[in-house]
């Protein structure tokens, strides 16, 4: 049994409604998009027996290594075809949403540029009837960036029968510096022309994720104030998105620093099913941080294979968590996560070796040293 110890005193019952316990309650939503705000909650010292039950035990992986982990990396570009295979490798280790790409400016993300010819290589999208629906989300700045994915669309529709993709990605910062960094707009100029870039990716039948970038620190500004995650995790959901990505961009997050923004963002009635943790393992404080927050019902975490991953306007920061650490952790304390762990470190040491960079997980060098002797041996 899993006990919450400290997140301030409210009612059971908004503890079910924030999807912990179970089904979640019906509220009436302000706008098409809004996501009902649920009354805040009191979780201290109470036993949340909900945690316990088998479905509680998933942890949806969101693998980010197709863009996060290739975006920061210096020329020559990543072959196509490695992140083909790359993707495949992914889907044969049992992950179902891969973020497989960026349509950004492709002078600012060079390694993202060749999106355009990457979706239509990609293993055609499953029909949810046959199993856990694969996604496959691709970042979108602005309008620009999804005229570029819907003409794409058009242009493969003739010769398919299932879309390109399913999934894009919009992305805010909490914070002006890196705002202006990355998306060269001011936090409020990004959040106002993110609405008919959402509404028409709905149209469209695309589910949209929203992410908050420098969630801990502002790699310009140092440490983020929680209420600006708050406001801009509440406005994506409001806009649309299905569940927000909190970015710990610089890495500087710690399990106490993150309880207590996770503690703002359920006590402002965000539901915790909607909230993924993207951890940057720079002072490797990621894998302690997602483990603290497990009992306070994080459910979705983002990492990237061989812990690869970094953004070319977080100086300094390194890698995603890496996914086979994450993978590994989670099994040993009980979760689940529908992920082959040996088929993702000999993938992750395979993509380590093609594209000639270090492999930066722990669980992926020591289980591929084992590997390679079992090889060795015959075995
Ligand atoms: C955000 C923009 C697009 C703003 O772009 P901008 O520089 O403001 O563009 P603009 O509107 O001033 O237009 C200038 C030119 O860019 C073109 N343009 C405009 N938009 C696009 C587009 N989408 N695709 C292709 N071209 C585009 C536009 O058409 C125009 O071309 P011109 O008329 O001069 O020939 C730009 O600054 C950019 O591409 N930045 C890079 C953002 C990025 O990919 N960062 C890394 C990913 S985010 C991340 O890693 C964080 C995350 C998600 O992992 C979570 C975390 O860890 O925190």
């Amino acid at each position: 049994m899993l006990v919450v110890r400290s997140l301030g005193a409210r009612s059971i019952t908004s503890i079910a409604s924030q999807g912990i316990l179970g089904p979640s309650v019906s509220v009436a939503a302000r706008s098409r998009h809004e996501v009902p705000r649920l009354r805040p909650c009191t979780l201290a010292g109470i036993h949340l027996r909900g945690l316990s039950t088998a479905t509680d035990n998933f942890v949806r992986v969101v693998e980010v290594s197709a863009r996060d982990g290739l975006q920061n990396l210096p020329p020559p570009a990543v072959p196509t075809n490695i992140k083909k295979q790359l993707i495949e490798r992914l889907l044969a280790c049992g992950l179902r949403t891969i973020e497989v790409g960026s349509f950004v400016r492709p002078d600012r993300v060079p390694q993202m540029a060749d999106t355009p010819e990457l979706l239509p290589e990609l293993p055609p999208l499953q029909p949810a009837a046959k199993g856990d629906p694969v996604h496959y989300p691709v970042l979108v700045p602005n309008m620009r960036g999804l005229q570029s994915l819907l003409a794409l669309e058009d242009s493969a529709k003739s010769s398919r029968d299932t879309p390109l993709t399913n999934e894009i990605a919009v992305f805010v910062s909490a914070t002006e510096p890196f705002s202006m960094a990355n998306n060269n707009a001011t936090v409020d100029k990004v959040l106002n022309g993110l609405p008919p870039v959402i509404d028409q990716a709905l149209a469209r039948g695309y589910r949209v994720r929203g992410y908050v970038s420098c969630v801990m620190t502002d790699p310009y500004a140092g440490p983020t104030a929680p209420e600006s995650v708050v406001n801009v995790a509440r406005k994506l959901l409001d806009m649309g998105c299905y569940e927000v990505s909190l970015g710990d961009t610089t890495g500087e997050g710690n399990p106490e620093a993150w309880r207590t923004l996770w503690k703002a963002l359920l006590n402002e009635g965000i539901p915790v099913s909607k909230l993924a943790a993207h951890c940057h393992d720079t002072f490797s404080m990621a894998l302690p941080s997602i483990l603290a927050l497990l009992p306070l019902g994080l459910r979705i975490v983002d990492s990237s294979l061989a812990g690869l991953g970094g953004c070319p306007y977080s100086p300094g920061a390194t890698g995603n968590v890496a996914t086979e650490d994450v993978v590994y952790a989670l099994h040993k304390v009980g979760f689940q996560t529908g992920v082959d762990l040996d088929n993702l470190v000999e993938s992750g040491n395979w993509l380590c070796k093609s594209i000639g960079v270090n492999n930066e997980s722990k669980v992926g060098r020591a289980l591929g040293a084992r590997q390679a002797l079992r090889k060795a041996k015959g075995q």
